[in-house]
């Protein structure tokens, strides 16, 4: 159910466009997170990267899923640079649930992916151990 309510405190002045996101710790606990604009509109924090700044600052790193929802009947994916948050975190075969406005009234309305299929041919932190040729 954190799913649905994840989106409530979403501050969207600019955009109108409503984000929820929660993320499973494997603790088995829900981190929700809503997109915060402002009147730069390029500091936006999209709702996936303020739950995983919640998360993260509380101490928790380790995930099992995350959903995210929005108020529109399709399902919308994380935006490039919250893929690259979720690398940090994240194995590559994490779920990741893609849940449209509408989604328990229609069959189709979740989107089932991974972090691997959304970033393909990443880069992320184990790159940085590696032997420097
Ligand atoms: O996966 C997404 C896509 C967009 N947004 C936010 C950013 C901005 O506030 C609004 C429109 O792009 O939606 C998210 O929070 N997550
Ligand atoms: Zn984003």
């Amino acid at each position: 159910m954190s799913i649905l309510i994840a989106k409530t405190f979403a501050y969207v002045p600019y955009s109108k466009f409503r984000v929820g996101a929660a993320l499973l710790t494997e603790d088995g606990e829900i981190i929700k997170g809503a997109n915060i604009e402002n009147a730069s509109y390029g500091g936006t924090i999209c709702a996936e990267r303020t739950a995983f700044v919640k998360a993260v600052s509380e101490g928790k790193r380790k995930f099992v899923a995350l959903a995210v929802t929005t108020d529109v009947a399709t399902p919308i994916a994380p935006c490039g640079m919250c893929r690259q948050v979720i690398r940090e975190f994240c194995s590559l075969d994490m779920p990741i649930l893609l849940a449209a406005f509408s989604y328990l009234e229609k069959e189709d309305g979740v989107r089932e992916t991974t972090l691997g299929e959304i970033l393909p041919f990443s880069f992320g932190p184990e790159d940085l151990e590696r032997d420097r040729g």
